[in-house]
């Protein structure tokens, strides 16, 4: 593993990662693979998930197509260093912000969205001109060695390579060096990453889970509501980490919502749900048997067929749901949508409240206002109004977490802004020493006044164009008399000595 991590440091250090033409190029690479090796990797997610081509596509390969298209088209902007204000002081100096790579970033993946979860942060980091070290998650393990296949047959292959394996040889790379950790997956293991990259104090980017609620006002269009809540919640099994995770709503809404959904089950998967191609299964044994036990003791409303040959779970909605009970103790992630039946606004605000920070918050309502204050009185991830998991496709939008359901974001010019140290940069000359003098040793009052001046002053647009002209009026006289240095230093003296005295006997 050591050996590993130093090849994909020695390629780094070899600095070819960092020109703009390069990154594209990877980038490009990256876009073709996807497109020409497409049936190996929807084949990968089928038997990883039991997802259809169609509905693999749609989740992952159009995100991870839509955001290379974005980087290559901004990447030439967002490369470039921005200059910044500058005061008095700096004011004939060069200053900027340089964004640079990190260095070796790993990328731990989750098995949920095994090719999007892994490739979309690595476009992200290439894109800021890094190395990378990709560790798929080992039970989408289809997915994990398609990746691992492809990639060196098309990107540089000493820096950006794909590790696979379990607990053990995460646990292993997660003693290793790196300049950032990007880890997908549940907030357990969230923990043991970062506890692991403090050791050297490395960055982390964690996207972790948590229970995302789903507020349905009185006001609004319950048949609409029940069709996008039904997407959300039983795309890929419920296995997604914005999920809408369970309802809240008053009491008097929930035979309506139960109905709405099961109609619209029936429209999506049809009647017999095992043979919708559009239905997935539960990744392993282990997630099914958890899942199962989230339904003991619960009203099921409908649902509730379970067949543990094929690990199928019918999409499931349970009503009357106390939230004492293990269902609302964890995070769901399956086809199992509970009800929480609340007396108003008020008390889903508090009820959102008084548990963990989580990934998404979904509100639907005719009432603008409504959907404003609980954006402003809650806290969450993301936030979609009147939809669900929308907020993930538009990748102007930093996606991440917040509190337990995580750190740090990505997505567009956000995963750039992850992997790359914004470098400021202030380029000074060698001469006009004189004005340095004022902050060297022995200090005095008359010092002080001067540093306040320089470093405080502000000016308003009028006078700042004022003061401009007069500055373009010295360097043009430096130009004309460019050896008549003296008369120069003695023009910018006089007008600044009568700028201070102004400023001074307004200061007083
Ligand atoms: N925020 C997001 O974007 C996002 C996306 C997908 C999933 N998730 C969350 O992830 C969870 C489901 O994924 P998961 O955690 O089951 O995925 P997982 O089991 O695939 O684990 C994720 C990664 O962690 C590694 N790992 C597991 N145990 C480890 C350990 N003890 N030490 C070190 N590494 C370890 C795995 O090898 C894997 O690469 C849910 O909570 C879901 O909400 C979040
Ligand atoms: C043909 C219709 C296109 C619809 C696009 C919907 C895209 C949904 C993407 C969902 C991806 C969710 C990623 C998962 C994150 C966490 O698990």
């Amino acid at each position: 593993m050591e050996r590993e991590v130093q090849r994909v440091r020695q390629a780094f250090l070899s600095g070819r990662s960092r020109s703009l033409r390069f990154r594209l190029q990877q980038l490009e690479a990256l876009r073709r693979m996807v497109q020409e090796r497409e049936k190996d990797i929807l084949a990968a997610i089928a038997a990883d998930l039991c997802k259809s081509e169609f509905n693999a596509y749609s989740q992952e390969v159009i995100t991870v197509l839509g955001e290379i298209d974005f980087m290559l088209e901004n990447l030439p902007e967002w490369v470039t260093a921005k200059p910044v204000k500058k005061n008095l002081l700096t004011m004939l100096d060069e200053a900027y912000i340089q964004p640079q790579p990190l260095g070796v970033v790993l990328i731990i993946g989750a098995w949920n969205y095994p090719f999007v979860l892994s490739i979309q942060p690595l476009i992200g980091a290439i894109a800021a001109g890094n190395a990378v070290i990709i560790k798929p998650s080992e039970l989408s393990e289809n997915t994990a060695k398609i990746v691992a296949k492809l990639l060196p047959q098309y990107l540089d292959q000493d820096l950006y390579i794909v590790i696979n394996g379990g607990v053990e040889e995460t646990t292993e790379l997660l003693k290793q060096r790196f300049d950032h950790v990007f880890y997908t997956g549940n907030t357990a293991v969230g923990k043991i990453v970062m506890e692991a990259a403090a050791k050297h104090l490395t960055p982390v980017t964690l996207e972790l889970g948590g229970k995302s609620p789903c507020y349905i006002d009185k006001d609004c269009d319950l048949d609409i509501v029940c069709r996008r809540i039904t997407w959300g919640k039983y795309m890929n099994c419920g296995q997604t980490c914005i999920a809408p995770d369970y309802i809240l709503c008053e009491a008097s809404l929930q035979s309506q919502i139960v109905w709405k959904i099961k109609e619209t089950v029936k429209e999506f998967y049809g009647e017999n749900i095992k043979e919708s191609p559009d239905y997935e299964r539960i990744i392993n044994l282990r997630h099914f048997k958890r899942i199962l036990s989230l339904l003991e003791g619960q009203k099921i409303a409908f649902g509730g067929e379970t067949d543990e040959a094929t690990r199928y779970i019918a999409p499931t909605v349970l009503t009357d749901v106390d939230p004492k009970t293990k269902v609302m103790q964890e995070e769901i992630f399956g086809p199992i949508l509970p009800i929480v039946p609340v007396k108003n606004v008020d008390e889903a605000i508090d009820f959102i409240n008084e548990r963990e920070k989580p990934l998404a918050l979904y509100v639907f309502s005719h009432n603008h206002k409504l959907i404003k204050r609980m954006i402003a009185e809650t806290s969450s991830g993301g936030v979609t109004g009147n939809d669900v998991i929308m907020h993930f496709t538009l990748n102007s939008l930093p996606f991440g977490g917040v509190g337990s359901s995580g750190m740090g974001a990505y997505h567009g010019k956000h995963s750039f802004d992850t992997f790359s140290h914004q470098r400021p940069c202030l380029l000074k000359s060698l001469k006009r020493e004189g004005a340095n003098k004022l902050r060297y040793p022995p200090n005095s009052q008359s010092k002080v006044d001067w540093g306040k001046f320089f470093l405080l002053k502000r000016f308003n647009k009028e006078k700042y164009g004022l003061l401009l002209l007069t500055f373009l009026g010295i360097v043009a006289a430096v130009l004309v008399k460019k050896y008549q240095a003296v008369l120069r230093r003695k023009a910018l003296l006089i007008f600044l000595v009568v700028h201070r005295l102004r400023w001074s006997s307004k200061q007083r």
